[in-house]
């Protein structure tokens, strides 16, 4: 992939072309690799992963902007893919909106998502959300988008609002959010997948889908979404669910049998570990520098 791009560049680039572009929820920086291994083109910090993996917290609002940035910072660190991060409600008022910008853009991340929920911000798909108005979620915007200095970094707004307003206020939010300068939407918990073409008819940007488990939406496949108006399709914590339910039969067997044998053949092998971190080539550059250092 040629460094000259930004960041920013190669996220856009990718939703162009990928129909739709798939973006699967990364928790930490190897799991990006794994990621990038397999082919994915971009990748997802999920506000939920940053609380739940890294903090042991709900998702309620309750990390903030460092927290997110560690771990941004170390999936950018590992990979070149376009990095999409989840910044919540961006963590205050126009000046610490500012500052997640300009930080999320200093550690590489390509595009950032921020929503129209209050500052006590819920899990998408849970009930009894509350978004602020739409001027006050437009001044987010504003300063998100003033805030940039690199051009081609993406702020993408999300609307929590049509799980309490119904399709067309959410329309009608999109359509105010890009106005006040959002590149692209992201239509939460929209639970028909005629919503989305009713998003893609009325909203004139790139659509994401969130396709999280067991939440409010069918999991569909990539085809139909594309088909039904969403360029990106969302994948947040898949990887992280099915990781947390390995995890937690190997620590279910070891204090039941007292070993972890029954666990062996599903573990990533020391192989397949090392391939994914290039620890081969690690050890043979120390090796190299050692036999220097006898020579
Ligand atoms: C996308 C999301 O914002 C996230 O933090 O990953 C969550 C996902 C989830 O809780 O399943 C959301 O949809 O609110
Ligand atoms: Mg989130």
């Amino acid at each position: 992939m040629s460094q000259t791009t930004t960041p920013g560049q190669r996220f856009r680039s990718a939703v162009a072309t990928a129909k739709p572009l798939q973006i699967v929820g990364t928790v930490n920086a190897y799991f990006a690799l794994m990621a990038e291994r397999v082919g994915h083109q971009a990748l997802y910090l999920s506000g939920a992963g940053v609380a739940n993996a890294s903090y042991g917290l709900p998702d309620l609002g309750m990390t903030s902007l460092n927290d997110v940035l560690i771990d941004a910072g170390r999936i950018t660190s590992a990979t070149e893919l376009p990095l999409l991060v989840d910044i919540d409600t961006g963590w205050g008022g126009a000046f610490n909106i500012a500052r997640t910008i300009k930080e999320m853009e200093k550690v590489g991340v390509a595009a950032v998502h921020i929503e129209d929920q209050v500052a006590q911000k819920r899990c998408g798909h849970r009930p009894n959300k509350a978004v602020v108005s739409i001027e006050e979620m437009c001044d987010r915007i504003k300063a998100a988008v003033d805030a940039r200095t690199d051009e081609s970094f993406v702020i993408m707004a999300r609307t929590d609002a049509v799980a309490g307003e119904g399709i067309q206020a959410g329309i009608e939010r999109a359509q105010a959010y890009l106005e006040a300068g959002a590149d692209m939407i992201f239509a939460e918990a929209l639970t028909e997948l005629d919503h989305y073409r009713q998003f893609k008819a009325q909203v004139n940007a790139p659509i994401l889908a969130n396709m999280t488990e067991f939440g409010k939406t069918e999991l569909f496949n990539k085809e139909d979404l594309f088909e039904a108006g969403a360029d990106m399709v969302l994948y947040p914590l898949g990887a992280f669910r099915a990781a947390n339910a390995a995890a937690l039969e190997v620590f279910e067997a070891l204090k039941n049998d007292g070993h972890q044998r029954s666990q062996v053949a599903k573990m990533q092998t020391r192989k397949d570990l090392y391939d994914f971190l290039n620890y081969h080539s690690y050890e043979d550059k120390l090796d190299t520098l050692f036999a220097q250092n006898k020579g």
